[in-house]
């Protein structure tokens, strides 16, 4: 039998809201901007002091303020101090592996179409950027069932995801191993990947995923997206994948001088959908090429090193080392 409420006050508490709302409390993470626009993050704890160049000022200052506050030091340094939204905190937090950009988990979250109380699978979880996306789409009802095959990461990931619901969800399940070999058999309604070769899991969670469910996954080069895009397509129980990449300028609007900053994030990763189809269905495949092509190209890879990327430098030492080239 369902509960009834009489007003949104008696709801059970969402996961993290009291965390997001109202006045500074204890344990809160606040996130405080300089004058030169430059972040610092922190949870706020009785008792502390926050040290700059420029001096300090007590924790307790800006407990019981409301966000937007503006915080001195006795330097006379000012802050804007405001609680970090998630597409802030994933940039600030402690990383392992390199983290989803907050532009590319909006995509997955909307194209993979992440429902409140949906069932999703995750792998890898790296530093638990993703995941904090994917809890929140799914809610308290909702579940993602993680799987991370690195400790150190896995652990990484668990602190940052706590630190950010202000403790554990009530709807994540992370799981340390490699995904094929520690998969269960609970059934999803999507899969995001988001790991170096997705190739070697489409056929494992192609078995759990329900039919009408969606695959994503998230790959950072090309020769990883042809192959991964190979795979589904010749898999059999998936539609047509549709690959994409998404690209956010921002821009300077400063009197007459309005134009795209001149820096921007140029490249991220791309990312491929795709629908599971019923058991025992020919799927009607769009053909660009015969399928011997497809197969000599799978013989190219033979022999290339798969190596996890850990961030921008190591991603960058894997390339130059897999091309036999100098920096
Ligand atoms: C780029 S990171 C994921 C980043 C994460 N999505 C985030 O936003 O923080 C890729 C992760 O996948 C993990 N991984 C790679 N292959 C895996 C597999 N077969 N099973 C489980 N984890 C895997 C790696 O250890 C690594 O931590």
């Amino acid at each position: 039998m369902s509960e009834t409420y009489e007003s949104a006050d008696q709801r059970p508490e969402e996961t993290g809201k009291s965390h997001r709302q109202g006045p500074f409390k204890p344990g809160d993470l606040v996130q405080l901007t300089d004058t030169k626009g430059r972040h610092h993050t922190f949870a706020l704890t009785p008792g502390k002091q926050f040290h700059t160049h420029k001096g300090y000022f007590d924790h307790d200052a800006l407990l019981g303020e409301p966000e937007g506050t503006v915080v001195r030091s006795t330097g006379g340094m000012e802050y804007l101090a405001l609680r970090p939204l998630l597409s802030d905190y994933v940039l600030s937090m402690p990383r392992g592996a390199a983290v989803v950009y907050p532009k590319d988990a909006a995509q997955i979250v909307a194209m993979a179409d992440v429902y409140p109380g949906a069932r999703v699978l995750e792998a890898g979880v790296g530093s638990g950027a993703l995941t904090c996306s994917l809890l929140r789409a799914v809610g308290d009802g909702g579940r993602v069932y993680s799987y991370e095959r690195r400790e150190d990461f896995a652990a990484i990931a668990e602190r940052n995801v706590q630190t950010f619901f202000g403790g554990p969800h009530p709807a994540w399940t992370l799981t340390l191993g490699d995904l094929v070999g520690a998969l269960r058999p609970d059934e999803v309604d999507r899969v995001v990947l988001d790991m170096l070769a997705p190739w070697e899991c489409v056929d494992a969670v192609a078995k759990v995923l329900v039919p009408g469910g969606v695959l994503i996954c998230y790959v950072a080069t090309t020769t990883q997206l042809s192959r991964t895009v190979e795979t589904i397509r010749e898999h059999g129980r998936f539609a047509e994948p549709a690959p994409f990449e998404s690209l956010v300028r921002s821009w300077h609007v400063e009197g007459l001088a309005v134009r795209p900053d001149h820096r921007m994030v140029g490249h991220t990763g791309f990312l491929v959908t795709a629908r599971r189809v019923a058991d025992g269905v020919e799927v009607p495949v769009r053909r660009r090429r015969p399928a011997k092509a497809a197969a000599e190209l799978g013989d190219a890879w033979e022999g290339v090193e798969a190596v996890d990327p850990v961030d921008e430098a190591d991603a960058r030492a894997a390339r130059i080392a897999r091309r036999g080239d100098l920096p």
